[in-house]
């Protein structure tokens, strides 16, 4: 059956298709959260079913447990298994030096803690998701719910002294209620436009009281896999500095869709 897809969905389901194909069997692989994620836990799913696959997953939500579940991978806990092979995840922005923001679904704290563990992280991207500079994405900071207001007041004063451009921040909501995470925690987006020096931003909003952890993931990203509407994957890795095009698979970009 082939669905109707927008372009950033197509180029979505080419880069999470193409890093699946970097899974082999006996890994024990970290499962990302997010909409491209989700095309990559169902693609690893098809292997496990049509390729016997055999991988335990460590989901980074309770979202992606339930539908790795589905698509009938093995999943288990990080403690479990205590180191992974390798984590594929979403992001909300990359830039040159493969550094992330993250967090646009609220799951960044389990994603940080899970790529962390890994041997190598593998994000998966629309084009769109490049940047010369992060920042334009509002950055999510994961908060505890309790005086998250005072932390609110403590983070925007905080960033007056920093290299940004904005300073104001929203408590994420979900309907009338603030978007609980899965730690029960809150989430503040930060509208910063331009972040000048994300090391020391990230440090300093970590020692903030009441900031649980924030959505840059610094020097953790070793491969980009980025889609293209028609199809198409350009692969660069941090490590080699290289940067690979890749057709779509037999060349044919409908090939590619035609099974979804
Ligand atoms: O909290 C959510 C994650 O960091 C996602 O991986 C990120 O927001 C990208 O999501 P999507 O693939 O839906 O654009």
């Amino acid at each position: 059956m082939t669905v109707e897809m927008s372009p950033i969905e197509r180029a979505k389901y080419a880069s999470a298709r193409r890093a699946a194909e970097f899974v082999e069997s006996g890994m024990k692989v970290g499962l990302g959260t997010g909409s491209t994620a989700a095309w990559m836990v169902k693609r690893l799913g098809e292997r496990v079913r049509e390729e016997g696959l055999k991988i335990q997953g460590v989901p980074t939500s309770s979202g992606t447990a339930a539908l790795a579940r589905e698509a009938g991978i093995e999943v288990t806990t990080l403690d479990e298994a205590r180191w992974l092979d390798l984590t594929i995840d979403g992001a909300d922005e990359f830039d040159s030096n493969l550094n992330l923001i993250k967090g646009g679904g609220g799951a960044h704290l389990q994603e940080k803690v899970v790529a962390t563990a890994s041997d190598q992280m593998i994000v998966i991207a629309d084009a769109a998701k490049a940047v010369e500079t992060l920042g334009a994405f509002p950055l999510p900071v994961e908060i505890l719910a309790f005086g998250g207001q005072t932390t609110k007041a403590l983070i925007e004063e905080t960033l007056v002294g920093m290299d940004v451009l904005g300073r104001d921040s929203v408590l994420r909501m979900q309907g009338d209620a603030p978007f609980v995470t899965d730690e029960g925690n809150h989430i503040l987006d930060l509208n910063l436009r331009r972040i000048g020096n994300a090391r020391q931003l990230s440090l300093v909003l970590n020692q903030i009281p009441g900031v649980v952890e924030n959505g840059l993931f610094l020097d953790i990203c070793d491969t980009v896999v980025i889609g293209y509407g028609d199809g198409k994957t350009e692969i660069r890795d941090i490590h080699t500095g290289t940067i690979t095009e890749e057709t779509a698979e037999g060349g044919d970009a409908e090939n590619l869709f035609s099974d979804i």
